[in-house]
């Protein structure tokens, strides 16, 4: 073909993409000594670095940091000001390089890896990929062992009549903000919708509120982790809608180039088909994540384009049965978070790279599924680890689930006045180990790793008991956590 140059002999992987899960395979791979080239249409780095994770907690923590001021006797009389909100911005766009991946580049150079900058297609020929170069030309590229897909996803925009033609926010223009709007409606009261409503309100948002269908906010943990954290909201001014969906959205078109978008009209319909109005500046969907496959040659492989890529233990995509496929982090849906991405890199380069365990067994996927920790960094905090009491019954566990308060111990109080939020563990009966834990509270994140130990390492509780949590500290809700259930 035209303007086509084959020059990727002597590549043994091939990754597209190159966010937090394709830069970690890479990397994996090269230090193993295996040459490897990097696929990447955007920049380096991938959603998270700039319009995921870092944003979002950085609009997130100048709030945190004066609410958990204000809960200190003494400190609180200190805090008299507003949040500075160009300083926050500022600071957004320094820690997202100013939406440049000059800072990322070097980590994957340093280690050898090949950058090829361009949108990459699997060709249907075995360990094959065309790249379209970002200066207009064509590249072929064959590996000699693998093609790891990590090419992420990004905002579903839902069906809903009028919202895409009223030019929503996503996650893009949301932590890439330049102004904090007056009024604010978010679409989805999971991660991304609790986070960032709560970003926005802190920031100075008159009026945010947050439509959710399901019966409560981050429907997908244990049922008191809704409430607490609506509870909050509510207590700040959020407004949450639960059991509530956007029937039809309307933006009238602006009259001007110059003039300021007109405000948006939502249509929610709440519990018992009540149907209501909703007015306001701007409007975010958050209502989960479509994977970037549409365009990805898929069909070549006897898989459906626009879809999850499934993979096996070993992270190799189910499609290809002779094995040079492997996808890993959000591309193959099985929890979308940087972290498992990380984690799902290292084995896939671990099974690339022929590295076995100390049992001599080759590397596989022992977290996925059983053992998936996640942080909402909303506050209260939510920080989960594993299966909750439903999932754990439905999988048809005998298990018991015991709380406590997490503002019941003295390294809460210590901290500050009036700590809400909940610890639980849910406990497999039979084995007496750890399957699930919840902690809601001021700054949980830091409970979490504990409970991801005891759970992968399947510590029994009659050796938990002897795990002294220090005084004061919050993590003595465990000791309150081993009383509850009988230690
Ligand atoms: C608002 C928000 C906040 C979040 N906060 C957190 C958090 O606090 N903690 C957490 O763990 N997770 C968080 N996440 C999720 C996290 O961002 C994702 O799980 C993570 O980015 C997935 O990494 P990835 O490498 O699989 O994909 P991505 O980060 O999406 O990277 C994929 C890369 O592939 C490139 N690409 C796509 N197609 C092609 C192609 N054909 N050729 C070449 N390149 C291609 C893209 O340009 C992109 O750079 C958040 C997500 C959002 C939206
Ligand atoms: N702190 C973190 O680790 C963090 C933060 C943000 C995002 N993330 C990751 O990103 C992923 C995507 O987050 P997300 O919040 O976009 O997706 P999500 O799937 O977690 O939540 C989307 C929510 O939108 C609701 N929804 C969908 N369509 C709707 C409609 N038409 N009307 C009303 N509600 C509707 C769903 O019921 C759901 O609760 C998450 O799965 C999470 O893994 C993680």
């Amino acid at each position: 073909m035209d303007g086509t140059s084959t020059d990727g002999a002597g590549v043994d992987v091939i990754v597209l993409g190159a966010g937090p899960a394709g830069e970690n395979v890479a990397g994996r791979c090269a230090r193993a000594g295996l040459a490897v080239a990097i696929v990447e249409r955007e920049l380096v780095g991938g959603e998270c670095s700039y319009w995921g994770c870092i944003p979002s907690k950085t609009l997130l923590r100048p709030g945190e940091v004066l609410a958990a001021a204000r809960r200190v006797p003494g400190a609180a009389a200190a805090v008299t000001g507003r949040l500075d909100v160009a300083a926050v911005l500022a600071r957004r766009d320094e820690l997202v390089g100013d939406y440049h991946d000059d800072g990322q580049v070097p980590w994957l150079t340093e280690r050898g890896v090949e950058l090829v900058r361009g949108t990459g297609r699997l060709t249907g020929r075995p360990r094959e990929v065309r790249v379209f170069l970002a200066d207009g030309g064509q590249r072929l590229l064959v590996a000699s062992r693998a093609v790891v897909l990590a090419t992420g996803t990004r905002a579903t925009i839902p069906p809903v009549p009028g919202l895409a033609e009223a030019e929503p926010w996503d996650n893009r223009s949301a932590t890439g903000a330049r102004h904090v709007p007056r009024s604010l409606v978010v679409l989805g009261g999971g991660a991304v919708g609790a986070e960032l409503a709560q970003a926005f309100r802190r920031l100075g948002g008159e009026s945010v509120t947050v439509v959710e269908g399901a019966p409560r906010l981050l429907a997908r943990e244990e049922e008191f982790v809704g409430d607490e954290v609506r509870a909050a909201f509510e207590a700040e001014g959020i407004t949450v809608l639960v059991d509530t969906r956007a029937t039809a959205v309307h933006r009238p078109p602006a009259h001007r180039a110059d003039q300021r978008r007109p405000q948006v009209s939502v249509q929610v319909t709440g519990p018992a088909g009540v149907v209501r109005e909703l007015v306001a500046d701007e409007i975010l969907v958050a209502a989960g994540r479509t994977p970037a496959t549409d365009d990805l040659g898929l069909e070549t492989i006897g898989s459906r384009p626009g879809g999850f890529v499934e993979v096996d233990e070993h992270l190799r995509a189910r499609a290809v049965p002779q094995g040079w496929l492997y996808a890993v982090g959000d591309v193959c849906g099985r929890a979308l978070l940087t972290h498992m991405g990380k984690y799902q890199a290292r084995i896939a380069a671990d099974v690339i790279v022929g590295r076995h365990d100390s049992a001599g067994r080759p590397a596989r996927d022992h977290a996925d599924g059983r053992a998936v920790p996640r942080v909402t960094f909303t506050d209260p905090q939510v920080a989960a680890v594993g299966l909750t009491e439903r999932a754990a019954r439905e999988a048809g566990l005998a298990v018991r689930a015991v709380r406590v308060p997490t503002g019941g111990v003295a390294g809460a109080s210590v901290r500050g006045t009036g700590a809400v939020g909940t610890s639980m563990l849910v406990i497999e009966e039979d084995r007496r180990v750890v399957v699930g834990a919840t902690f809601t509270g001021a700054d949980t994140q830091e409970l979490l790793h504990a409970a991801t130990v005891a759970i992968v390492g399947e510590v029994s509780l009659d050796r938990l008991w002897h795990a002294v949590p220090a005084f004061p500290t919050v993590s003595e809700v465990w000791l309150g956590l081993l009383e509850e259930y009988g230690l």
